[in-house]
């Protein structure tokens, strides 16, 4: 039996399409739910097995991905969002009515100051481009999952297509690395 990861990648990827340009995030709440307007198309979609991102119920992994901060607006019922853990680096803003994390910023000096985390299967469209790899997978034994499954799971997100790192892929690791170096002098700025 293949283990249930995560419902926008057990039954095939979403197809991204040229033509998305942004949407609109909706939280799970039947009544007034918060909306939040990003602009253009997402960047670095992943699947993540941290336990700080949100995950729908049931899923191992969360799908997330970043917007430009300046390009991410909430629109209505922003007064139920609160922040998970303000000491955290991405600051998780929570539906305090469904818990669905609806924008995450990072404000801090960092590499990825300047974006803003979110959960694109909360676009009411489609077209957003899919995730391609899969983050922090061992950080899913901290939520529980048995260490016995990690082979199973790791073989099952290679044959989808999303490469299982423990920490980011390398692209974004080689960045905030490049980010620290010239931070510190090791690189010329
Ligand atoms: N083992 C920890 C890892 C948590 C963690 O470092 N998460 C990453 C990835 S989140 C999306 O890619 C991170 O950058 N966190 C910063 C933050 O949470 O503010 C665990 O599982 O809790
Ligand atoms: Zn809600
Ligand atoms: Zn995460």
């Amino acid at each position: 039996m293949p283990e249930k990861l995560h419902p926008k990648i057990d039954n095939g990827l979403p197809k991204e399409s040229a033509s998305f340009a942004g949407g609109t995030l909706v939280c799970a709440c039947t009544s007034k739910p918060v909306k939040v307007k990003v602009k253009g198309q997402i960047a670095h979609n992943h699947a993540c097995g941290c336990t700080k991102c949100w995950k729908p119920e049931g899923a191992v992994f969360s799908v997330v991905a970043v917007a430009g901060t300046g390009d991410v607006t909430v629109t209505e019922n922003g007064d139920k969002l609160k922040v998970v853990d303000p000491s955290a680096l991405i600051q998780r803003h929570a539906c305090t009515g469904c818990g669905v994390h609806m924008h995450g910023p990072v404000e801090r000096d960092h590499p990825f100051k300047g974006l803003t985390f979110i959960h694109p299967e909360r676009f009411e469209e489609d077209g957003w481009s899919p995730p391609g790899f899969t983050a922090f997978v061992s950080s899913i034994i901290e939520s529980g999952v048995d260490p016995k499954r990690m082979d199973g799971i790791r073989g099952q997100l290679k044959s989808i297509g999303l490469e299982p790192y423990d920490c980011l892929n390398p692209g974004l690791m080689d960045y905030i690395a490049t980010w620290t170096a010239k931070k510190s002098g090791a690189l010329p700025a």
